[in-house]
């Protein structure tokens, strides 16, 4: 098994005026393999994009780092150190929740994949429509009805797909998507989940998804990592994720969405995620959990139980190693 991405105790902060850091992320491991298809998920402000971020290389310069980041061999985030050479926008593309953000809103897509494939591959013009046409086929886009426009000409959809395409033509082999089924209707959505999985088959691509659309990461994602107030508090297979939640936040999370031809009571969750800027020594979700014990004023273990990692101490004598 290739590994695509592995984080390794990794910690993200982000440094204010008065060189206080505030940690986003605290700690975290996890690996996506090649041809994996990996969802982040979890309420606002939990971290998500800021992990998207990291793995795309386009943290800001405020951002400070503890712990490992590597993208296939190479180590990006090597304690405070950072370095993208050679991946930032070549093996990994990052597709921003409104595409047209991404795309130049003066050139026409053709202009778009030029400058792109001659500054990466030194292709002539020639080559590259030729390169151009081959890769908006494969994201299910007509050439003749999408190179001679600009992005503003498009739907949202389309617009998504010419951006997959474009990075995809530049070499990219793992693609980060931030919310990217937020601004399209169902069937859209739909159509884009296919496309992905049929990218992940066909060219081997790693996706990471982050999302706070739990229906669309069940269908979608191969596994799923649910993210509370910086730590991974549960990650597993989609599927069982969602229909056999373990951990107490990814159950109210579950109960709090809406699932087509079932009926049932849509739960909030009371209180609002912790706003600390240090370590939290205890269970980060200690505050809200309806069944917290005493246990739960210290660290959560991190234990591994049949493929799903669960960070709460009453699987504790479940089987857990
Ligand atoms: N550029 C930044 N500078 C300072 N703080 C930031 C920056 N980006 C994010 N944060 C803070 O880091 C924390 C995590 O934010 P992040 O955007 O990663 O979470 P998220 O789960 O993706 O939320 P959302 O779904 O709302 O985008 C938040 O408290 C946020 O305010």
């Amino acid at each position: 098994m290739v590994l695509a991405v592995k984080a390794v105790d990794l910690k993200i902060g982000y440094m204010d005026e008065e060189e206080k850091i505030y940690w986003a992320v605290r700690g975290i491991s996890f690996q996506v393999s090649e041809g994996e298809i990996y969802c982040i998920v979890g309420e606002s402000g939990c971290g998500k994009s800021t992990i998207g971020n990291a793995i795309a290389g386009i943290l800001p310069s405020h951002a400070v780092t503890r712990g490992e980041l590597y993208i296939y061999d190479k180590k990006v985030i090597d304690y405070e150190k950072m370095d993208y050479t050679g991946i930032r926008g070549r093996v990994v593309s990052y597709i921003p929740q409104n595409p047209g953000t991404s795309l130049n809103p003066y050139e026409t897509i053709e202009e778009q994949f030029y400058h792109v494939l001659n500054s990466v591959y030194g292709y002539d013009k020639r080559k590259s429509v030729e390169t151009a046409r081959r890769y908006l086929e494969m994201v299910e886009l007509d050439p003749d009805k999408v190179l001679d426009y600009y992005p503003h000409e498009l739907s949202g959809g389309m617009q998504q797909r010419a951006a997959i395409s474009i990075a995809l033509a530049t070499g990219a082999r793992i693609i980060v998507a931030d919310e990217p089924t937020s601004s399209l209707d169902a069937h859209l959505r739909l159509q884009l989940i296919r496309l992905m999985r049929r990218l992940r088959d066909t060219v081997g691509l790693s996706l990471i998804l982050i999302t706070h659309d739990l229906v669309s990461a069940g269908r979608i994602c191969d596994t799923i990592a649910v993210m509370y107030a910086g730590k991974i508090v549960e990650e597993g297979r989609g599927g069982l994720l969602l229909t056999e939640p373990l951990h107490p936040y990814t159950q109210m999370l579950v109960d709090a969405v809406p699932i087509l031809g079932l009926k049932k009571p849509l739960k909030s969750i009371p209180g609002e995620p912790p706003q600390v800027e240090g370590e939290i020594s205890e269970c980060v979700f200690r505050e809200r959990c309806p069944v917290a014990f005493e246990k739960c004023g210290i660290h959560p273990p991190e234990l591994y139980m049949m493929e799903r990692k669960v960070s709460c101490w009453r699987y504790m004598n479940h089987g857990a190693r």
